[in-house]
């Protein structure tokens, strides 16, 4: 079997997936905190690895940016090789002037300025959401790691360049941060009957305008990528 961007076999993704969209941060999760580690796909260089985290079948791969790519690696994941759970572990941009760069917040909901939603011709508004049982999972599992992680809602934005300064309006919305793929990780999920969450780090604050180099993005996440394993140990059970 196989897809057009996906080579691994049948059985070779574990039934939870972290999802990074930074190929190199995929590789450094896997590395840093996986045992008995398997590349299973590398279609486009994007790293899928399958290994051990505390004895618990995790998988790695590399969502690419925005939504369309997100789209195609999740719903392929759900559809093909049985996935349960998809976590994204992505950086955002912050809204709020309170947020710490490094800081990890999780999304409840995601806002989308996004044509992506609208394959689905529902004729109304679709409410993206986090699975309750991961978003539980990971706030249980940042409690006990000693990480503060607000929970509240994203803004999945097709632009990261925000020409018409749409950001700071969806902040007057209350919203935390922006990045790009968790409203179409939420929609895929929701359409296949499968869970997903979102959880982010802050590479920046639009408000401040402080800023996180390429690589702290890369390799410095990790309270995000010890709560997101910590989840799929929970899930296991
Ligand atoms: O660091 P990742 O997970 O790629 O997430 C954010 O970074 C990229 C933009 O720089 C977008 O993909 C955005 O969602
Ligand atoms: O998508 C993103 C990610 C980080 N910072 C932003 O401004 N946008």
């Amino acid at each position: 079997m196989g897809t057009p961007h996906n080579e691994a076999k049948k059985g070779d993704f574990a039934k939870t997936v972290l999802m990074p969209g930074d190929p190199l941060r995929s590789k450094f999760i896997a590395e840093t905190f996986l045992t008995d580690l398997k590349l299973v796909n590398n279609v486009r260089g994007v790293q899928g690895y399958t290994g051990l985290y505390k004895g618990v079948p995790v998988s790695v791969m590399a969502s690419g940016m925005g939504m369309p790519s997100i789209g195609i690696y999740s719903y392929e994941l759900y559809t093909q090789y049985d996935v349960e759970n998809i976590i994204r572990v992505g950086s955002a941009g912050a809204l709020r002037a309170d947020l710490e760069l490094g800081s990890v917040v999780a999304g409840q909901g995601a806002c989308a300025n996004s044509a992506y939603l609208e394959q689905y011709e529902l004729g109304g508004t679709f409410a993206p959401i986090a699975d309750f049982d991961l978003l539980m999972a990971a706030v249980e599992s940042a409690k006990e790691l000693g990480v503060k992680m607000p929970v509240g809602n994203l803004y999945s934005s097709d632009t990261f360049y925000d020409a018409a300064g749409r950001n700071m309006r969806f902040q007057k919305m209350g919203v935390m941060a922006v990045e790009m793929e968790a409203a179409a990780l939420y929609c895929n999920a929701a359409y296949t009957g499968k869970r997903a969450l979102a959880i982010c780090s802050i590479s920046d604050n639009l408000v401040t305008g402080e800023e996180l180099s390429p690589a702290d993005r890369q390799n410095t996440f990790t309270n995000m990528m010890k709560i997101a394993l910590e989840v799929a140990v929970k899930m296991a059970d």
